[in-house]
């Protein structure tokens, strides 16, 4: 799959394309649909699919300081594209300049010119353009004057937690932030995934008896509420079934908010300075401050077991 980071990236020669454009956080089961649909597409007429997204979110620029928590960095979106056969990954690097462009000017700028649309694949709720003025309806017209098609795909309605509402990623966000990681994963297809570099922490988890990986999460992350989840750990390609704390462990008067996943029945792990990720199955209980030490770690004792359940329950 090909990347490109901004209009100039595309190649001079690139010939005609199937388009979606979105910011297509988490890539969840309604993005899924979209971005499937214009890989078929592409397919049947034989030429590539394309998704045109943005970076930083478009509400950053609109509304400094409302960046959403994000369900899925850039590049962990793109892996997700890619095993959805898109052919190539246009983006747009989101500037107040570029917010400015009017839906007719982003149409002749972005589809026609560099990537020659023939089909673009949306959502019905699909925005764009200075203020989100264009629609699908006005993509449509224009879609007459500049030769591509338009097509758009109905989103399923989600199973019991999007109370039949449609698939959305401002939804997930919501759910994640409640804790309900299962709730989540119902929307996304899988379950919701944080990811970044170990770190020191106290070095107190190894005397405690879990030694958990403290996982530096990017900026604007989607980090499930305070808890204890049972989960998975990744390191490279392994995944290994882990409890996870999330919080500011009060039991020692912490202040920053950690997510730390300790693997479950594995010693000797050296995972300082690895670029690790955390994917959280099932929320287990929220954070506690024990009467005593001892009382904690019978906790997390407890908390590791059902863990283990949960993990390997929801692999079946
Ligand atoms: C399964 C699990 C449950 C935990 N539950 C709590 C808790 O209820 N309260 C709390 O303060 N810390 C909790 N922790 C976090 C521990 O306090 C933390 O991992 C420990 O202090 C080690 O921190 P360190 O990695 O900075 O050394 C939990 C950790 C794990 C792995
Ligand atoms: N089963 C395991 N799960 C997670 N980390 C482990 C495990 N075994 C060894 N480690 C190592 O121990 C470190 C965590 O130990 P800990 O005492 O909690 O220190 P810190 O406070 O620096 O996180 C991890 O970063 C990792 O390198």
């Amino acid at each position: 799959m090909q990347r490109w980071r901004g209009l100039e990236d595309i190649p001079q020669d690139w010939g005609r394309s199937v388009v979606t454009i979105g910011s297509y956080d988490g890539v969840h089961r309604g993005h899924q649909l979209i971005i499937g649909r214009a890989v078929e597409r592409a397919r049947e007429l034989g030429i590539p699919a394309v998704v045109v997204t943005f970076d930083p979110h478009p509400s950053e620029v609109v509304r400094p300081g409302s960046h959403p928590p994000l369900l899925a960095p850039h590049h962990r979106r793109a892996e997700l594209m890619a095993e959805l056969g898109v052919d190539a990954v246009l983006i747009l690097p989101f500037t107040t300049e570029f917010s400015k462009l009017s839906p007719a000017e982003f149409v002749a700028k972005v589809l026609v010119d560099k990537l020659h649309a023939r089909v673009v694949v949306e959502g019905p709720n699909f925005r764009f353009g200075h203020k989100a003025a264009g629609n699908v309806d006005f993509l449509a017209e224009q879609g007459e004057t500049y030769d591509f098609a338009v097509e758009v795909v109905d989103l399923y309605v989600s199973g019991s937690a999007g109370g039949g509402q449609p698939f959305s990623s401002t939804l997930t966000r919501r759910l994640v932030a409640e804790g309900d990681v299962r709730g989540a994963a119902e929307i996304l297809g899988r379950p919701h995934r944080v990811e970044g570099v170990v770190v020191r922490g106290a070095q107190r988890g190894r005397e405690l008896g879990f030694p958990t990986a403290n996982v530096e999460t990017l900026p604007h992350t989607a980090i499930p509420a305070d808890g204890v989840y049972a989960g998975w750990l990744y390191v490279d390609d392994e995944a290994m079934p882990a409890a996870i704390s999330v919080g500011t462990n009060p039991q020692f008067d912490g202040t920053e908010r950690t997510v730390e996943a300790y693997a479950i029945d594995r010693v000797g792990l050296d995972l300082y300075g690895l670029h690790v990720a955390v994917e959280f199955v099932a929320f287990v209980r929220g954070m506690a401050k024990f009467e005593s030490l001892d009382e904690l770690v019978a906790a997390i004792a407890d908390d590791v077991k059902q863990a283990r359940e949960l993990v390997e329950a929801s692999r079946a």
